[in-house]
């Protein structure tokens, strides 16, 4: 047994590159165990994975926790948002889940926004405006790319479902993850049945939403990994709303995560509704609500840059005049799914550590831009911002998002806030608490905190300049894709 002064937990993050477990202890929040195994993910243009990997990793990350995840008396899973994931009438899937970050649907994207009803409609009935990113507009490709499949198709999951249902036996889902579908409406806070019968998906192929502080189900006997029979399973939700429960969010604290994608959110009292899109209106996994904005090129892209640059990530340099937008994998936030990188400004004695530098600030950019956006009017402009995602651990993000935000950056010591709040909702499943109090009772945002240094005005004007400019060159893309 071990020498925990509460019950345990398990709290799961399967995101885009990898599964993360931790196994915690819900009196403390101390994590006594933890497990990492990685993703699979398709390169060229698309984004796909499958699926019975993300259970394999589980599988394997759970094992790496040993006899301390047998002990556990609830688990949660949180996962990548908006992967569509099609299952036979055996539960096994179709094919490859198509990635929140794979941008062929942008054509369908469009079309449904333009069919019914216009942005506006859709922001104020779903939260969102369709982007190449939303469930929806996978579901909309996949109908008219492969037909087959999706004829073959008899259950429609995300990320999170799928991994809750191999553990339960049920197909269950939560309003945070839901939220991110395009065909949840967040005024009624039900599947919207005219947007569904638009895509041709029958209703009942999608999970039962599981209320916040429900129990999903309990795990089954028969399966391959260490939680005990009968373990109680929470909900589970998309990855942003997990880390929002990690971090005990209240309304008013931004919140910037580093990861392969690059996010910025807060907690908002006040439903969503942006026709820019810029924002997209998710629910959170309480029964408030979660306004963020993403990009799709945040360290990955960076790392590219710099492997391209043959430097480490840390050997960036100051700089002036060079811009680079690294938008890899084209971009959503700005909306330009065709779209490649762009240097502009480049001289004879720029240096290999500022054009790394550039990348770093063009990232950073994306996300500032719509900061202020995710804020309720009244939250005060000198909160710190928090720092979260593996990014965070680098100095060079933390000293470009000081330096162009202007506000203080908070970086959080506990390094897996996902998980963690994951873990935190299987803890309140156990003690009846809310999770995010349950979080700020286990401290998760203690860390170091950055004092503000005046911000880099003339550099945000540079980038918002050559995106502007550029607009014809980014909205076009190159042959290759
Ligand atoms: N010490 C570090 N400094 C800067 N970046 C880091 C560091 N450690 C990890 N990373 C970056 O973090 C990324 C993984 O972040 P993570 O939040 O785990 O991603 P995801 O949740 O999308 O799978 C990697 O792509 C890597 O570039
Ligand atoms: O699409 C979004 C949010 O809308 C992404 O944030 C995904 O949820 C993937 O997250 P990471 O794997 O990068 O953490």
């Amino acid at each position: 047994m071990s020498a925990a002064e509460g019950p345990l937990v398990v709290g799961v993050d399967s995101s885009t590159q990898s599964t993360k477990a931790l196994v915690v202890d819900a009196a403390t929040g101390q994590v006594v165990a933890s497990g990492h195994a990685p993703h699979t993910v398709s390169s060229g243009s698309r984004r796909e994975s499958d699926p019975r990997r993300w259970w394999d990793a589980l599988c394997e990350a759970l094992r790496q926790c040993g006899d301390a995840a047998h002990e556990a008396a609830a688990v949660s899973i949180g996962g990548q948002q908006h992967g569509l994931v099609t299952l036979d009438d055996r539960g096994e899937p179709v094919r490859p889940a198509l990635l929140w970050n794979d941008v062929r649907s942008a054509p369908q994207a469009r079309r449904l926004t333009e069919e019914l009803g216009g942005a506006k409609f859709w922001a104020e009935r779903t939260g969102l405006v369709p982007a190449a990113s939303f469930t929806v507009t996978k579901w909309a490709w996949l109908a008219e790319n492969e037909p087959e499949a999706a004829r073959a198709t008899k259950a429609v999951r995300l990320p999170h479902d799928y991994l809750t249902e191999r553990l339960t036996g049920l197909g269950t889902t939560d309003r945070g993850d839901a939220s991110g579908t395009g065909w949840w409406a967040s005024g009624t806070e039900a599947y919207d049945e005219e947007i569904l019968a638009r895509v041709e998906l029958d209703p009942a192929l999608l999970p039962r939403v599981v209320r916040p502080g429900e129990v999903a189900g309990t795990v089954r006997g028969r399966h391959d990994l260490p939680l005990a029979e009968g373990t109680l399973v929470a909900p589970g939700t998309g990855d942003n709303a997990a880390a929002a429960l990690g971090l005990g969010l209240r309304p008013g604290m931004p919140v910037m995560s580093l990861g392969t994608s690059g996010t910025v959110y807060a907690v908002s009292r006040h439903r969503p509704a942006d026709p820019s899109g810029t924002v997209a209106g998710f629910a959170d996994a309480r029964g408030d609500w979660l306004p963020l904005a993403c990009t799709l090129n945040c360290t990955l892209a960076v790392d590219r840059v710099a492997a391209l640059l043959g430097l480490d990530r840390e050997a960036v340099e100051p700089g002036t005049g060079v811009t680079l937008l690294p938008y890899l994998d084209g971009e959503r936030t700005p909306n330009l799914p065709h779209a490649s990188g762009l240097l502009h400004g480049l001289r004879h004695d720029t240096t290999a550590g500022q054009l790394l530098q550039a990348a770093y600030d063009g990232a950073v950019h994306s996300l500032l831009g719509a900061l202020d956006l995710v804020l309720d009017e009244d939250a005060d402009p000198s909160a710190p911002l928090l720092l979260i995602g593996g990014g965070a651990r680098g100095r060079a993000w933390q000293e470009t998002v000081r330096r162009l935000s202007g506000r203080p950056v908070q970086i959080p010591e506990a390094r897996e806030l996902v998980a963690l709040g994951a873990a935190a909702q299987a803890a309140g499943l156990l003690t009846g608490e809310d999770p995010a109090a349950v979080a700020r009772r286990w401290n998760t945002t203690a860390g170091p905190v950055l004092d503000a240094v005046e911000r880099d005005e003339a550099a945000l004007a540079r980038i918002a300049g050559v995106v502007s400019d550029a607009a014809p060159l980014l909205e076009r893309g190159t042959d290759t894709q």
